[in-house]
């Protein structure tokens, strides 16, 4: 009799921003100790290629892809057909890889996907890692055989049959940082406080230009690190206790680790793996005005919870930045006290579960 071996084929989405694609990082060595064959859908040029195509063992397949601005444009009317296209590629395939699960991440490059897997019929589950689901996850919900959640808020946004909450996913090498490497790096002392800036995976200029425009009394007590987000650096500046970089892979988790205090949009990727860390933060959520509200949201629960100080961007000024630094200084044990007590669950391990009891058994 021919021997039947299991077919194990994941297809992986999720792009736009780096938080759209962090967990499918996690994911992949895990996906690959399985067994499984792992192909990725992502868009021509976004942040999911290039952190996404360089990794052995997986096929990037780019994909067209529309997306939804909050203003008026042109391009608002070319995306549609952009994206019927991407249904169409996508459709194609997913005839030709035969895919046994989609797992999806989330950003607009996912919508087509996802719309190909109903049309296909094959299994979805999907991670929704903000506060309240994004659009392409709303799209998704009603077709996706799980929905993943880090935040046990987001239950109520979700149909409960369906979901389950996982907790935050964070890399696990963010944890095996180390200071001394990251002082050599930087050229910097590490017995002197350290402040580190992210503004998000793809920048955040307001705040760049807000931390340049304090930088010299900034550098005054602190060694600043500045991760300014793609394109966004300043090559003009250069300060002995300031160093800026676009993005960084490997070394983030030096950086991290070498932080004393955190100074961030709050991007919830980002957020839960301060909190892993153990990472005081002060954060400036992107505003309602520019976007649908998630970071807001993110930051309050952070806020509520004691592990973080929030300020609004539109009250962001020297006085009330460093009035709230000075307070996070001062609470810094009781902060961290908290940030103990957290529990930390195996998301990441959930996450495998689900698709493995979601997946469509086939044998080759
Ligand atoms: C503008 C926008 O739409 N932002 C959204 C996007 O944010 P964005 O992708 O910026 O934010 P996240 O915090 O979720 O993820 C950023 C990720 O990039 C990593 N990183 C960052 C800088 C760097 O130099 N190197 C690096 O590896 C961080 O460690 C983190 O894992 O997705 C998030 C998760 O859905 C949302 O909460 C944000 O509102």
């Amino acid at each position: 009799m021919k021997k039947q071996t299991l077919n194990k084929q994941i297809l992986l989405t999720g792009g736009g921003t780096a938080g759209h694609v962090m967990v499918n990082l996690a994911l992949i060595p895990l996906l690959k100790e399985a067994g499984y064959h792992i192909d990725y859908i992502g868009s021509y040029d976004g942040i999911e290629k290039d952190l996404i195509s360089p990794i052995e063992g997986v096929t990037y397949h780019a994909i067209s892809t529309g997306k939804y601005r909050r203003y008026r444009s042109i391009e608002n009317i070319k995306d549609p057909f952009k994206v019927l296209n991407g249904i169409r590629q996508s459709v194609q395939l997913i005839h030709k890889l035969k895919p046994t699960i989609i797992f999806s991440k989330g950003g607009f490059v996912s919508v087509p996907v996802l719309i190909a897997a109903k049309l296909t019929r094959t299994p979805a589950v999907i991670h929704e890692s903000d506060l309240t689901p994004g659009l392409a996850n709303k799209i998704a919900m009603p077709f996706a055989k799980k929905i993943l959640v880090t935040f046990e808020e987001t239950l109520k946004y979700v149909d409960e049959k369906k979901a389950a909450f996982i907790g935050a996913v964070v890399r696990p090498e963010l944890f095996e940082g180390s200071k001394q490497q990251a002082c050599q790096l930087l050229d910097f002392n590490p017995n002197e406080p350290i402040l580190l800036v992210m503004g998000g995976s793809t920048g955040a200029k307001h705040l760049n230009e807000f931390i340049r425009s304090q930088l010299e009394v900034l550098t005054k007590k602190y060694q600043v690190i500045h991760l300014t987000g793609r394109g966004l650096m300043d090559e003009s500046i250069t300060h002995p206790r300031y160093r800026q970089f676009d993005y960084v892979k490997a070394e983030l988790n030096d950086l991290l680790t070498s932080a004393d205090v955190i100074v961030s949009r709050a991007g919830a990727n980002a957020i839960f793996e301060f909190l892993a860390l153990k990472k005081p933060m002060l954060l400036i959520p992107l505003p309602k005005r520019v976007s649908r509200g998630d970071q807001v949201l993110n930051a309050q629960v952070f806020e509520q919870a004691g592990f973080a100080k929030v300020l609004d961007e539109d009250e962001l000024s020297a006085t009330t930045f460093f009035e709230t630094l000075t307070q996070i200084e001062q609470e810094t044990p009781e902060i961290k006290a908290r940030m103990a007590k957290r529990d930390a669950k195996d998301a990441i391990h959930h996450v495998l579960e689900t698709i493995r009891a979601h997946e469509k058994h086939e044998s080759s």
